[in-house]
């Protein structure tokens, strides 16, 4: 089922965020939405979660617009982590679960799933305060999979991160891409971006690209094209 957004646009006050920002995030791609800071993806996902009405412009996903039908086909992943610490992988799964009306042995039967996807289920009955960042973040995910939506929204989730734990979570979500969600992927970092990505350069409101990355950067290293178009280094 396809993301789409068309003719997108938001303001807080006078500050124009996002400005006519259209695009699809169809299943089984990786669409890599990078921009600097200040471009306008975490206003996107704001708009995305229903925190923040447009001012102009439609989200739908599988031509449902706005709304339940669109969010129960969502995963959504937020910049900020919102685990409870002192609860294991297991409990903070179960209790999101529950929270979207699924309990006893589908629960069970979803948490194994959206584990193993994330190769955390060895990590399950670990209070999450034990586990380092990337697992963490891969616990998130996890979690967002558990209504089996078929887009998965990630903003920013690799912040924070050291290069072993950014690669090992990029990897798995490009394998969920592959077995045919859609994902959408916001980050402000080129080399988490692949060869055969689908690439949205979003700045200042604005999209200045959207392609697969070859065609985008017509071949030159993805930084420099990124740099020459934003003036940000990344
Ligand atoms: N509450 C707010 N009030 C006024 N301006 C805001 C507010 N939130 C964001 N902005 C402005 O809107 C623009 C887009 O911000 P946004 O946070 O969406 O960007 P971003 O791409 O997510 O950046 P970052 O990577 O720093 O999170 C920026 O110019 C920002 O300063």
């Amino acid at each position: 089922m396809t993301l789409t957004v068309e003719g997108l646009s938001y303001a807080y006050g006078a500050k124009q965020a996002l400005d006519g920002v259209t695009f699809q995030a169809p299943p089984g791609r990786f669409t890599a939405l990078l921009g600097p800071n200040g471009a306008g993806k975490t206003t996107l996902f704001g708009l995305f979660a229903g925190l923040l009405r447009p001012g102009a412009g439609t989200i739908s996903v599988a031509g449902h617009p706005m709304g339940r039908a669109a969010l129960a086909r969502m995963g959504i992943v937020f910049q900020q982590p919102t685990l409870d610490l002192d609860l294991t992988v297991t409990q903070n799964l179960r209790y999101a679960a529950a929270l979207r009306g699924i309990a006893g042995r589908d629960a069970g039967r979803r948490i194994d799933q959206a584990l193993d996807r994330l190769a955390m289920r060895e990590r399950a009955a670990e209070k999450v305060r034990a586990l380092n960042g990337g697992h963490r973040r891969r616990t998130e995910i996890a979690r967002a999979l558990l209504h089996e939506p078929s887009v998965l929204l990630c903003d920013e989730p690799t912040v924070g991160l050291d290069a072993a734990s950014r690669s090992a979570i990029t990897e798995h979500v490009h394998a969920l891409a592959t077995e045919g969600l859609a994902v959408l992927w916001a980050t402000h970092l080129t080399d988490e971006v692949r060869e055969g990505d689908h690439l949205l350069i979003l700045h200042r409101g604005r999209l200045l690209a959207d392609g697969p990355v070859a065609e985008v950067t017509a071949g030159a290293p993805l930084s420099d094209h990124f740099l020459s178009v934003t003036g940000a280094a990344a």
